[in-house]
């Protein structure tokens, strides 16, 4: 008998001899977990000697998970008992179940301790179980959840050895806990294919159902692995799919013996919970993945996000701070894909983003890091590159996104894209991550300026000129909600008569503090920075408006033409604000022009090309602006309801001097005539333009020869003394 704490009264020894009978251990504990006693048993169990038990602390008597150690000392109010499974130092294996005794000057725990096979399966399973779905709870990895499975489960079952193989991606058998099997046992599975003859494991994946072998040694599925087994002494292995989602198999649970037999019934049992909890931990490992996953990666493309890239974007700067190093940014933003996704479809815009994050993927040293920031928006970091590397690499950029890119999932052969790159450089354009990103951006804005497909430098004079636009984009915010805005027009007249064909609404602007503001600048500042709709829908009603105000003061103005951005087309119902307007002034949709670009009526974009035939029916007349300075396909002419063509200024210029514009103004007048198109040449400022012009047979022409833009009250006026007698 051991030496108990003093004074030990007569019912304490008679407690005692009769635990020792009955081969039950008892440790008494204090508050904090030291021993202040333990019977005879335990000691025997343990391996301990009656001279050093005293004060020794509990985990050095049996082992203890740190959960199960926190929650012996400080159980939760309402658990005054508890069971677990657990391992004295000697390897005896030992129910415990712990007693918070609570009574005053006597120990604080009393933990009983008996063989597991004295208790019945189901306290068994049930102490695995819950010490397992703890140890999940809590959240400890994957690994070490599945090694103290096996580990557990070989010390209730001492002739078992315990396996769990997770199942990767490509169908290859990974060991995840194998504490009872040699290193070089487990790195022969790694890797290993699942298949119809693959021992059991890979067996009972492939199958997706339990197999059982009895003798590795004459069982056919282990004939090409049989000597390995046996060279470690495993004889017999019962192996069961662990399913993940729906029917994926995402790992086995195995149980091997040392000798030739069929699974014991007790072992089936707790197996059978094994492969539960298995499942249990598998699937929140699952889950912890993809939240990572959704948490730094972008699920569209697989890049890191915003989130990861600024991580590793802020560890490369602090690198590059110190070492006095150099790294690139270069921000690359698609030209144009917004059409992509409105003529295609979203689904077809991901596919294009994730083939174009691979491509661009693959131009890159494994050291850069490629994120996507949002959009159609991709960032590369590139650490220890100069500036004139990261133009090559911009190079290399742009020759990944210009290849063809088909989708025949879609039912396109063939797919054009371009992008746009802003580059700046650590530490000359910025020291931060957040500046540095700022001049890229503004660097990659002045590449969209300048015509798209192309790369900038971020130069310093950049800033001033975002600052430049940033000041008129606020100031026309205040312009538009102010009324501050003014539509002048310009007349169009009949070349051979000289009568007034119709007027332009054009746009003016004074700002109080940065004056006359020409549209050419504000009007692309509006473009990107969402203000266009209102701004046009503004123009649209003031030049509706207008032409019926003209018409109730018997001013006989045919048409008043309105220019619309393409944009507006994507964004808004046009079709429907024109339809109310019309109502609302009480004019004929044939007193209405719409000008559009070329490029609207070429991206062919199902959502504009609705809106565009919905204007033909109501009677409202589209006019292709600047025509002959974009493209060269004009079979949208015969497509689209297009009722007239705008010959563009650059043609009509030099039309005295310049064989080859007259030949391309012949050429747009015989387009139109040939599809009965009316076409109205822009820009004439002298008398021989006119002459030419007339004679070449266009039939309409605008420019400073006959007028310039003018306020509306002017008109009337200008009509009365341009009379059609009048001699230009
Ligand atoms: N979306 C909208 N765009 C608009 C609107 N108002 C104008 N604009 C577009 O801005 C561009 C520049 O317009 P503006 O400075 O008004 O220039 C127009 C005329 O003043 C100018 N013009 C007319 N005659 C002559 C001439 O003989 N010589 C000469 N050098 N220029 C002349 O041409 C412009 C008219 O262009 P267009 O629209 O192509 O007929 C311009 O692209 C406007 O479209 C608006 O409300 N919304």
């Amino acid at each position: 008998m051991s030496r108990l704490p003093e004074p030990l009264g007569q019912m304490d020894h008679l407690l005692s001899h009769t635990l020792d009978a009955a081969e039950l251990g008892l440790l008494w504990l204090d508050a904090q977990g030291y021993v202040e006693f333990a019977n005879e048993t335990f000691l025997r169990w343990a391996g301990l000697t009656t001279s050093v038990w005293r004060g020794m602390e509990v985990t050095q008597c049996i082992e203890l998970t740190p959960q199960q150690q926190l929650a012996l000392l400080n159980p939760p109010a309402r658990h005054a008992k508890s069971q677990f499974l657990s391992l004295a130092p000697s390897g005896q294996r030992l129910m415990v179940t712990s007693h918070r005794l609570g009574l005053p000057g006597a120990p604080a725990l009393a933990l009983l301790l008996s063989e597991p096979q004295n208790h019945s399966e189901h306290q068994i399973i049930d102490a695995l179980q819950r010490e397992i779905l703890e140890a999940v709870a809590l959240g400890r990895p994957m690994q070490q959840v599945m090694d103290l499975l096996c580990r557990r489960v070989e010390a209730i079952a001492p002739d078992v050895v315990c396996t769990v193989l997770e199942v990767d991606d490509q169908g290859c058998l990974r060991p995840v806990a194998a504490p009872s099997i040699p290193a070089a046992y487990g790195q022969a599975l790694d890797g290993l294919p699942i298949g119809p003859n693959v021992g059991s494991c890979g067996t009972a994946a492939w199958r997706r159902e339990p197999v059982e072998v009895k003798d590795i040694a004459n069982d056919p599925l282990w004939t090409p692995y049989k000597e390995l087994a046996l060279g470690y002494g495993l004889a017999a292995c019962w192996s069961n799919p662990i399913f993940v989602s729906g029917d994926k198999v995402g790992a086995t649970f195995a149980l091997y013996y040392r000798e030739p037999r069929s699974i014991a019934p007790f072992h089936r049992h707790m197996v059978e919970a094994c492969v539960q909890l298995c499942q249990v931990a598998l699937k929140h490992e699952h889950n912890k993945r993809q939240i990572e996953r959704l948490a730094y990666f972008d699920n569209v493309t697989g890049l890191p996000n915003r989130t990861l890239f600024s991580d590793r974007a802020e560890q490369t700067l602090h690198m590059a701070t110190r070492q006095e190093g150099q790294v690139a940014m270069l921000l690359l933003d698609m030209d144009r894909f917004k059409t992509i996704n409105d003529s295609m479809g979203h689904a077809a815009g991901d596919q294009v983003l994730a083939k174009v994050a691979t491509r661009l993927q693959a131009t890159l040293r494994e050291i850069d890091t490629l994120a996507r920031l949002g959009g159609d928006e991709f960032v590369a970091l590139l650490p220890g590159c100069c500036a004139h590397d990261a133009m090559l690499v911009a190079e290399k950029l742009h020759t990944a996104l210009r290849a063809n890119l088909p989708l025949p999932e879609f039912g396109i052969a063939e797919l054009r894209l371009s992008g746009s790159i802003g580059i700046s450089t650590f530490p000359g354009d910025g020291k931060t991550l957040s500046s540095l990103l700022k001049s890229a951006d503004i660097a990659m804005y002045e590449a969209k300026r300048t015509g798209r497909n192309c790369t900038r430098y971020f130069l310093q004079t950049m800033n001033q000129e975002l600052d430049e636009r940033l000041r008129i984009e606020s100031a026309l915010r205040v312009a538009l909600s102010a009324g501050h805005l003014q539509l002048h027009f310009q007349p169009k007249v009949h070349l051979q008569n000289l009568q007034l064909a119709g007027v332009e609404a054009l746009l003016r602007w004074t700002d109080a503090q940065l004056g006359p503001v020409a549209p050419d600048v504000f009007i692309p500042i509006a473009e990107e920075c969402g203000l266009i709709n209102a701004l046009d829908a503004w123009v649209l009603e003031s030049a509706c408006r207008q032409l019926a105000a003209w018409h109730e003061a018997g001013v006989a103005v045919p048409n008043v033409a309105v220019n619309v951005s393409a944009l507006r087309f994507f964004q808004d119902d046009v079709a429907a604000h024109v339809g109310q307007l019309l109502e609302r002034y009480q004019l004929a949709a044939s007193q209405l022009t719409l000008e559009i670009t070329e490029r609207l009526l070429l991206d062919n974009a199902p959502q504009a090309r609705s809106q565009l035939q919905a204007l033909d029916v109501m009677g409202v007349r589209l006019s292709v602006d600047d025509f002959g300075t974009g493209y060269s396909s004009l079979s949208y002419l015969k497509q689209l309801p297009v009722s007239e063509l705008k010959l563009d200024k650059s043609f009509v210029r030099d039309l005295e001097t310049d064989a080859d514009d007259r030949a391309l103004s012949q050429a747009v007048i015989s387009i139109g005539r040939a599809l009965n198109l009316s076409v109205v040449a822009e820009g004439v400022e002298t008398t021989a333009q006119y002459h030419v012009l007339r004679d070449l047979g266009c039939e309409v022409a605008q420019g400073y020869f006959f007028a310039r833009p003018m306020a509306a009250a002017d008109l009337p006026n200008w009509m009365a003394q341009s009379s059609p007698d009048r001699a230009f």
